[in-house]
């Protein structure tokens, strides 16, 4: 049986690598970003005898084109196809923190949103209903605490069952617009055709509506395109 591979995403400072470092202990190595300076940590986890790499995404406030730690976050959801992508926020401040959870569901199926710092919270007051916010978001919500290692057992129960596809979230998807809406329909085709089920079709649209080229030049770039391209120009044959 192979391992499964598990991602951590979220915002900075919301306990990823505490996470990181809870599971995987003494089993991890850390590098670079294949052409990049950020530091990749990746490392092992056993859990009901599976095992699991988890890789520790650079923290980000979103998943588009602005920086280094952006692209190698989006790049990581969209190229490598984690089998489950755990968004982790902090929940003394999950509404700043949900806008990212809410991109990821835009890229994958495959989430499970993590509330860490639910110790912090319980000291400010502040509860969160994750029945109800699993419920809002079609994902599966487990609350924890990192640094108590409180709540772990449920995250690995939560994260094995959708890795197997025991458990298949369907996230809520954000509704534009009716004008957005419109074009992203009428680019869906299109996109379709290009990468076919490559990626995530109206996640792509909406990247194209946002301008984002150098977004869509690696799109292609990975795509893997037949080396000799037949095309027409005023109807004669040109191989590529
Ligand atoms: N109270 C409390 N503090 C925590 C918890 N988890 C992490 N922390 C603290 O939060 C701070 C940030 O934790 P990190 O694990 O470095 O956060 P990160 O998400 O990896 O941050 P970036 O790598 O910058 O994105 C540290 O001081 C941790 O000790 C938790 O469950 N409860
Ligand atoms: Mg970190």
């Amino acid at each position: 049986m192979g391992k499964y591979r598990i991602a951590l995403a979220g915002n900075p400072n919301t306990g990823k690598s505490t996470l990181f470092n809870t599971l995987t202990g003494l089993r991890q190595h850390t590098g670079n970003w294949t052409g990049k300076t950020v530091a990749k940590a990746e490392g092992e986890y056993l859990h009901n005898e599976q095992g699991y790499i988890i890789v520790d995404l650079p923290g980000t406030y979103s998943l588009h084109s602005n920086s280094a730690d952006e692209e190698i976050a989006r790049d990581y959801i969209i190229f490598e196809k984690p089998d489950v992508t755990v968004v982790v926020l902090d929940a003394t401040a999950m509404e700043r923190n949900l806008n990212l959870a809410l991109q990821v569901m835009e890229m994958t199926n495959n989430v499970v949103v993590c509330v860490n710092l639910i110790d912090e919270a319980e000291k400010k007051g502040i509860t969160v209903d994750a029945g109800k916010l699993s419920r809002s978001l079609g994902v599966p919500v487990v609350k924890i605490s990192a640094r108590n290692k409180t709540g772990l057992k449920q995250l690995l129960d939560t994260i094995e069952l959708v890795a197997k596809g025991t458990l298949e979230p369907k996230p809520y998807q954000v509704r534009y617009s009716d004008s957005i809406e419109k074009m992203i329909t009428a680019l869906e085709p299109g996109v379709k055709k290009l990468f076919q089920d490559a990626y995530p079709i109206r996640w792509v649209a909406l990247r194209m509506l946002d301008g984002d080229k150098s977004l869509l030049e690696t799109l292609q770039q990975n795509y893997k395109t037949p080396s000799m391209k037949e095309v027409f120009v005023n109807g004669v044959s040109f191989s590529q």
